[in-house]
């Protein structure tokens, strides 16, 4: 079912900041920014070659991250995002096996323009994972 490792993500409380770490002091290629108001976060992509890490803040007053956040105020790793080939046939198959897919179930679409979903951590090894549409 897993293919490449897309990205990790770190939510962090200052984006801005978080972006001059790893683009001055870890000479990193970082993106500009993107607000997805539909995920409440706004985000910035470090481009490795051979995955990516999401640099996350939150954005409005009901961001899913906020909670985070709140109990990690420096910042921390969030979600691990794997691509799938077809992340619908995997969320059926993940909820057949009992697995939490978060939010009403529907794939919203993602920063890079793909469908995406959310598993709970709690079935995952205390990791929150996020399915993106290869
Ligand atoms: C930019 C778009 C997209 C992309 O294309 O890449 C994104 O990445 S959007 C990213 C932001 N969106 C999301 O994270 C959506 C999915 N997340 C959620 O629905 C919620 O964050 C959550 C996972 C349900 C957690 O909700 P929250 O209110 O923060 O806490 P709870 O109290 O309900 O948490 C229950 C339980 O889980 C633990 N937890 C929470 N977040 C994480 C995490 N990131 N990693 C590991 N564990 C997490 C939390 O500590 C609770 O545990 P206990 O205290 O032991 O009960
Ligand atoms: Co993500």
């Amino acid at each position: 079912m897993l293919g490449r490792l897309n990205h990790v993500a770190i939510a962090v409380p200052d984006l801005a900041a978080a972006t001059a770490t790893y683009r001055d002091t870890l000479g990193a290629k970082v993106s500009q920014p993107q607000a997805l108001a539909e995920h409440g976060v706004t985000v910035v992509f470090v481009d490795l070659g051979n995955t990516k890490v999401e640099l996350l803040e939150p954005l409005g007053e009901t961001s899913p991250i906020a909670g985070f956040l709140a109990k990690n105020p420096s910042g921390g790793m969030h979600h691990i995002c794997y691509e799938v080939d077809d992340i619908i046939a995997a969320r059926d198959r993940l909820a057949g096996e009992g697995a939490r897919v978060l939010g009403d179930g529907e794939p919203k679409t993602g920063a890079h323009g793909k469908p995406v979903l959310f598993l709970h951590p709690k079935d995952f090894v205390g990791t929150l994972v996020e399915l993106e549409q290869a």
